[in-house]
């Protein structure tokens, strides 16, 4: 059987146009759960990464509100406060679920720290679009009040930016390879990780929100992943996306992938780091990556449907 990496984006636990409530942070999950479930069934081993995109935005403005009655964090802090709040909510809901099923499996989620380099270059040009999304009226509001980077992302509205340095080592990648080893469920690298710099030999927290899916490639290469999944909100990924002539991808060479960036056919906020990503997975030595949307998961692994990367 394989080991399978699932990478779960923020945006698929928030979805377009909700507000973030718990609930519909639940409900959207309990949605996600039954694709997963079926491969633990199928005997797969199962790592479940996610976003964070929305939530880390969404628990930073409440830090700014709140700051005249409390302390702020930085923001590598309020990444582990979302890796905290989404590991509970995937596990409880997932393990709810597979109580119904009849699933025996434990599922545990590790707090993980993703190491970045202290001079990476993304510390002076912040690309991660995070929290909500504000027409350009109201993001034009905000930027005449505040020195804040906006993009426009993907045509759904404007979004603060942040630093996204890439990740170069997970810190707890053996203690997530001894409970799969073990038969344990992960839920890991929330977020892309807690994004961690070496200073001296010790570890401690830089300001930035890392790619999931970038980091979920690493983690996915080094514990010799059969399968990488980055799980999105479209099916397929398309050339023209959006557009008439859109034409949908079921396979893409390294060099298409390339080229197609080249083109920009793949935004910087959306879908290029997740193109990249896959690339990065394959040039580490990882077989088999699909980008596709969690509900055809099962059509994508038996090669139907979803766009698989190869070299
Ligand atoms: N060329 C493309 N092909 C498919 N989707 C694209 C393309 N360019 C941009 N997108 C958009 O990018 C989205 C994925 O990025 P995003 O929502 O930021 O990821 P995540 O699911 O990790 O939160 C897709 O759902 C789609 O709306
Ligand atoms: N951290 C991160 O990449 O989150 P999203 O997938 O939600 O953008």
């Amino acid at each position: 059987m394989s080991k399978v990496v699932l990478a779960i984006g923020g945006n698929a636990i928030i979805k377009e146009g909700q507000k973030g409530t718990i609930e519909e942070q639940r409900e959207n999950l309990v949605e996600s759960s039954a694709p997963v479930l079926d491969l633990m069934e199928q005997g797969h081993t199962v790592v479940i990464t996610h976003g964070n995109g929305p939530q880390v935005g969404n628990t930073l403005i409440r830090g700014e509100m709140a700051k005249s009655v409390i302390p702020e964090y930085p923001l590598d802090v309020y990444g582990a406060e979302t890796q905290g709040n989404l590991g509970y909510l995937i596990q409880q809901t997932f393990k709810n679920k597979m109580a119904e099923r009849n699933i025996n499996k434990t599922i545990a989620t590790v707090v993980t720290q993703s190491v970045v380099s202290k001079d990476d270059s993304a510390f002076e040009n912040p690309t991660k679009p995070i929290g909500p999304f504000y027409s350009k009226e109201d993001m034009e509001k905000i930027v005449a009040e505040r020195n804040l980077t906006f993009v426009e992302d993907a045509g759904r509205g404007y979004r603060r930016v942040v630093a996204s340095p890439k990740p170069v080592r997970i810190v707890e990648k053996e203690a997530i390879e001894t409970l799969l080893n073990n038969g344990i469920s992960v839920i890991s690298t929330g977020g892309g990780g807690i994004p961690v710099i070496e200073n001296n030999g010790k570890i401690e927290g830089i300001e930035a929100v890392i790619d999931k899916d970038f980091a979920s490639a690493l983690l996915a290469a080094d514990i010799n992943a059969d399968y990488l999944f980055i799980l999105t909100g479209v099916e397929q990924v398309a050339i023209n996306f959006g557009k008439p002539n859109q034409e949908n991808l079921l396979e893409m060479t390294i060099d298409d992938a390339l080229r197609y960036l080249d083109e920009g056919q793949f935004p910087k906020g959306s879908m290029g780091p997740k193109i990249e990503a896959a690339i990065l997975f394959l040039q580490k030595g990882g077989k088999n990556v699909i980008i596709t949307s969690i509900d055809k998961l099962q059509d994508a692994i038996e090669g139907k449907t979803g766009t698989r990367i190869v070299m």
